[in-house]
């Protein structure tokens, strides 16, 4: 039986970016999100949803944002803690896995080397928190559960860095931008891609013991958010785009009311191992990325 993939969180990123490949792919997928669906208080899934069949949940639905959070934490749980774990829940009930979608801001930064799944969390802000209990929510509602934890996601669709960047350089000649915080930066098309190969993957083969637990699933390669800004003004400088210089400046000249890990880079190999998944170079994807946000505005 081929997958057939519901997906929680209608207009986000990676929900955007999971339809877009599906249909491209032809594997069969519905999106459910809010307003008829909100994971903070639903108690089951629209009857649509069981109608639909599914063969895995994808959970892309999440509070993000990040500086927000700090005065919602009970908004934030609502939706990453108790949410996540209603949805992984729900998936129990119709009888099939929940692949959930976390975040590197798990991890506390202290490391010096890139993160591997066995590293322990300390989040440093509520987003983190938040996320990391809607892990534990989703493991202690379902054991068959992929969660998977990925980073800096960037698309042509709503809001992300990348956007934030060119949309500032259309007004502004020079912008500082933090460059001693490193981490994965990740496309969201790559990422769908990733989702809808795990999908097929437990399609093929049935559930199995191994696909249980956490993943890191980011685009390979690392840089800080200076040079994500700089990847992304130099492509949309070839295409006749926004650009703009970008100074470096330290963490503290950008005062934030969350503390971000200085770094979160992510070590996939057991994603390559378990699945056979390699997501390409992170500057690929901005290229794509870029590529199309330009033609957007032109
Ligand atoms: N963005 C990033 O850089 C990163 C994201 N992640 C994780 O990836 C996942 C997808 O993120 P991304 O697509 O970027 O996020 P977006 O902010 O683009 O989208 C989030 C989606 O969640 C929906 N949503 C929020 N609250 C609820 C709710 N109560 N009920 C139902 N839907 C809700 C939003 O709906 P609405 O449109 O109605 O607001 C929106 O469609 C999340 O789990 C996030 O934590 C991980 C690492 C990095
Ligand atoms: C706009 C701007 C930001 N920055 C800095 C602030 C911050 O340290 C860094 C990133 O800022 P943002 O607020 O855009 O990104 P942020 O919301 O922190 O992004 C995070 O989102 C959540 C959902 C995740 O899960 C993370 O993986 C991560 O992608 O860039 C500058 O230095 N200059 C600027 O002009």
């Amino acid at each position: 039986m081929g997958a057939r993939v519901l997906v929680i969180g209608k207009s986000g990123q990676v929900a955007t970016a999971l339809l877009e490949r599906a249909e491209a792919r032809e594997i069969p997928a519905l999106c459910v999100g809010r307003p008829e669906v909100d994971i903070a208080t639903m108690d089951t899934l629209p009857h649509q949803a069981a109608a639909f069949a599914p063969t895995v949940v994808v959970n892309a639905a999440a509070y993000t944002a990040v500086d927000k959070a700090e005065d919602e934490e009970d908004a934030a749980f609502a939706v990453n803690a108790e949410g996540a774990g209603r949805v992984a829940s729900a998936a129990a009930k119709l009888g099939v896995p929940v692949i959930h979608i976390s975040t590197d801001y798990v991890y506390d930064g202290a490391k010096t080397g890139p993160y591997v799944e066995t590293d322990s969390p300390r989040p440093l802000g509520v987003y983190g928190r938040a996320k990391l209990a809607g892990e534990e929510a989703v493991a202690k509602a379902t054991d068959r559960h992929v969660i998977l934890r990925t980073a800096w996601v960037f698309s042509p669709f709503g809001r992300n860095f990348v956007r934030t960047m060119l949309t500032l350089a259309e007004t502004r000649d020079r912008l500082k931008i933090v460059d001693d915080q490193r981490g994965s930066p990740t496309y969201a098309l790559d990422l769908a891609d990733a989702i809808l190969t795990i999908a097929e993957r437990i399609a093929e083969t049935g559930w199995q013991q191994r696909y249980q637990g956490v993943f890191h699933a980011a685009n390979a390669g690392e840089t800080t958010w200076r040079g994500l800004a700089r990847e992304a003004f130099a492509a949309s400088a070839a295409l006749g785009g926004p650009t703009a210089a970008a100074d470096p400046i330290p963490t503290a000249d950008y005062p934030t009311p969350a503390v971000r890990p200085l770094n979160s880079r992510l070590d996939c190999g057991k994603l390559k191992a378990t699945f056979g998944i390699d997501l390409p170079d992170w500057w690929v994807g901005v290229r794509d990325c870029v590529g199309r946000i330009v033609a957007e505005k032109t």
